[in-house]
């Protein structure tokens, strides 16, 4: 790390703001692309947007926008890292909330550009800290799934949030629309699903099921750790995505007591149940693909396997994060701007530039760490003062 007094740490100019008449820009080059960057002066809180300009042959293209920018602000500094994404720190919002990513040649908005066969940029939203992993529960249906995480959620209501799944079925009698499901149309839910606004989908017992990127954030925006009850085939993309998560299978004591407690439920018809059973015997065959699942659970008895649930969960990621008591501490809430950037890290200037109670007038923003990106969150920013 680099300390005040110290030589100056290397710094490419890589971003020049541009301003013209109306339009407040940043222009980042990437090869013979450049990346511009803009705002309207007229109206700052309108929303950023992202054009491409081709130096060579002088065209520009809109490309199309994944993920969830960040909330319009009046100005922003931008640098570009492992020229894949652009750091982007918004001015005069708390550091906690202002640290954004665009990706612009990451693996992920590689492969998007080659399905959408358009330019793709992917927005993703810096998370100091790790934070907890989310956990992927899956099984077959009728296995007690709904039942664990209930309970869990029902004891530490603080700690654990569900991510509120897209579905095409009809409710449940009882079934919430925003709680249980989002219930959707499946025309609403496929032009979601190919504006990208799904970290993934499945068919499932002739229904679609997604899990939107907006579930999961904002159970983790909450600060909580987010819950997923999706199947196998949904387990197998959150597996291949940038989501880093803990998957648990849950397994019946027997086929016989699954079919027993899928028709105690009541909640199918007989075709319905016929079909989740042979769909059962297909999830409970790939329980052990290999990589796939990091837990089997059965769920014979309820309150003990609800025990063994706790226990896994209570020793993931048990660690002491640094960043959170550099969070606690409150300095998190200041506002910075981008100084300058090495390979390996990023230094923040105070935009305040005085030392407020808590606060460092300069800090260091560690690189070497980030993992995740779109669709989701950049987490394990480290970020530290810098005396
Ligand atoms: N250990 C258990 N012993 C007996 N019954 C159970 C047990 N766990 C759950 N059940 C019951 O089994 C039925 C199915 O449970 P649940 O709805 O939680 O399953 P699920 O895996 O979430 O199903 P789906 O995938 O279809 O949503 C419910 O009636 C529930 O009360
Ligand atoms: N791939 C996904 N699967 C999901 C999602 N939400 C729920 N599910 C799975 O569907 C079946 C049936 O659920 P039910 O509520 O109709 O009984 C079950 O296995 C769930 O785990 C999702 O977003 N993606």
């Amino acid at each position: 790390m680099t300390h005040v007094g110290e030589e100056a740490p290397e710094f490419r100019v890589e971003s020049v703001t541009l301003e013209s008449k109306d339009i407040l820009q940043n222009a980042i080059d990437i090869g013979t692309k450049a990346y511009v960057i803009s705002r309207s002066v007229d109206d700052p809180k309108s929303s950023i947007t992202i054009k491409i300009l081709d130096k060579l042959t002088q065209t520009w293209v809109v490309p199309t926008v994944l993920g969830t920018p960040p909330n319009a602000t009046d100005s922003h500094s931008a640098v570009l890292i492992n020229n894949e994404k652009i750091v982007i720190i918004e001015k005069g919002v708390p550091l906690n909330d202002s640290i954004w990513f665009l990706e612009v040649d990451t693996p992920f908005v590689k492969q998007q550009s080659k399905i959408k066969g358009t330019e793709v940029v992917a927005w993703s939203k810096g998370v100091i800290g790790e934070g907890q992993k989310p956990v992927v529960i899956s099984g077959p249906s009728g296995v007690g799934k709904g039942t664990l995480i209930a309970k869990l959620m029902k004891e530490y209501p603080s700690n654990f949030g569900f991510s509120v799944s897209h579905t095409t079925r009809a409710p449940r009698e009882k079934e919430i629309d925003g709680v249980h499901y989002h219930f959707t149309e499946r025309s609403k839910i496929e032009e979601e699903i190919s504006e990208g606004k799904f970290l993934e989908f499945a068919h499932v017992h002739g229904n679609v099921y997604g899990t939107s990127i907006e579930a999961v954030e904002s159970v983790t925006d909450e600060g909580k750790r987010c819950i997923l009850d999706i199947d196998v085939q949904g387990a197998r993309s959150v597996r291949a995505s940038s989501l880093e998560a803990i998957f648990i299978f849950v397994c019946p004591p027997s086929f016989e007591e699954l079919e027993k407690r899928l028709r105690a439920r009541g909640t199918e018809t007989e075709e319905q149940i016929q079909k989740r059973l042979r769909n059962a015997r297909a999830e409970l065959d790939q329980s052990n693909s290999r990589g796939l699942f990091d837990h089997l659970l059965v769920n014979d008895d309820l309150e003990a396997c609800y025990e063994n649930l706790k226990k896994l969960l209570s020793l993931d990621d048990d660690h002491e994060d640094s960043n959170d008591s550099f969070v606690k501490d409150g300095k998190a809430s200041a506002c910075y701007s981008i100084l300058s950037k090495t390979n390996s890290e990023i230094l923040l200037q105070s935009e305040t530039n005085e030392v407020e109670k808590g606060t460092a007038n300069m800090l260091s923003l560690d690189l070497s760490s980030l993992s995740g990106g779109a669709p989701g969150r950049t987490r394990g920013l480290k970020i530290s003062s810098v005396n």
